[in-house]
């Protein structure tokens, strides 16, 4: 059974933090990991700004497959973005590398490499890689880069999405699915409720990431506080 399997029909929950955020912590997020599988999660997404040593915390705590990224840089390609972070994640004890695949495929990363060579890299070591995309377009090319894996993770974060949708992007979900039958397909970013991760797997997904509405302590207690502030 591949990693991938191991993700097949299930729920992967990103336990990650910025910086600055109260549970920025890497034993605090790999007791949010913990509790996530209790929950049935059957993989954990994590990382973040210089977020190896929470990657490698993350997976000494949990026995499920863990996506692993680091954010760097200021640049508008930041998940996982050259060929030292690859190495970083992998180091960490990742099982899956997620790497951002926005924009042209062949366009050359803050240290010169490409998407191909990240998963070259990724690959060598014995791992799978995702590729978050924005479009149909950038799914494509990442599938034929080699990606095992595509997520929907950047819909809505580009430029050139920016004011695509406000919820989960569904119809990104249906459109890849047709373009790629065979791509192991990861609906991520802004699923929010139950019911948006029944609409994922209706449209083809794979798997479902969800975050902030599961880990984010801070964001679902504003949404409750606000609710209290508006009573009367
Ligand atoms: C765009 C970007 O940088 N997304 C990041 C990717 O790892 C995370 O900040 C998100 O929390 C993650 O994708 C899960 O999404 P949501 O928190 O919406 O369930």
């Amino acid at each position: 059974m591949t990693v991938l399997d191991r993700l097949a029909g299930g729920l992967v929950v990103s336990c990650q933090a910025p910086a600055g955020h109260a549970l920025r912590d890497g034993a605090v997020l790999a007791r949010l990991a913990r509790a996530a599988v209790d929950g049935g999660a059957v993989g954990i997404r994590c990382g973040g700004v210089g977020g190896a040593p929470d990657v490698a915390a993350v997976r000494r705590a949990v026995r499920v497959p863990v996506i692993g990224l680091t954010k760097d840089g200021d640049g508008d390609v930041y998940i996982t973005p050259t060929l030292r972070s690859v190495a970083a994640v992998v180091d960490a004890g990742a099982e899956v590398v997620a790497v951002q695949a926005t924009g042209p495929a062949d366009a050359a990363r803050p240290d010169g490499s490409t998407l191909a060579d990240l998963v070259g890299a990724a690959h060598r070591a014995g791992r799978a890689v995702m590729a978050d995309v924005s479009t149909l377009d950038e799914a494509v090319a990442a599938a034929g880069a080699g990606c095992d894996a595509v997520g929907t993770t950047m819909a809505g974060y580009t430029r050139w999405t920016r004011d695509r949708v406000r919820g989960p992007d569904l119809d990104l979900l249906t459109a890849v699915r047709a373009a790629l039958p065979q791509v192991f397909l990861v609906a991520e970013g802004r699923y929010h409720t139950p019911d948006d991760v029944r609409a994922a797997f209706d449209r083809g997904a794979d798997t479902v990431v969800v975050g902030t509405a599961i880990t984010d302590v801070s964001w679902v207690t504003a949404r409750f506080a606000a609710a209290a502030a508006g009573r009367g």
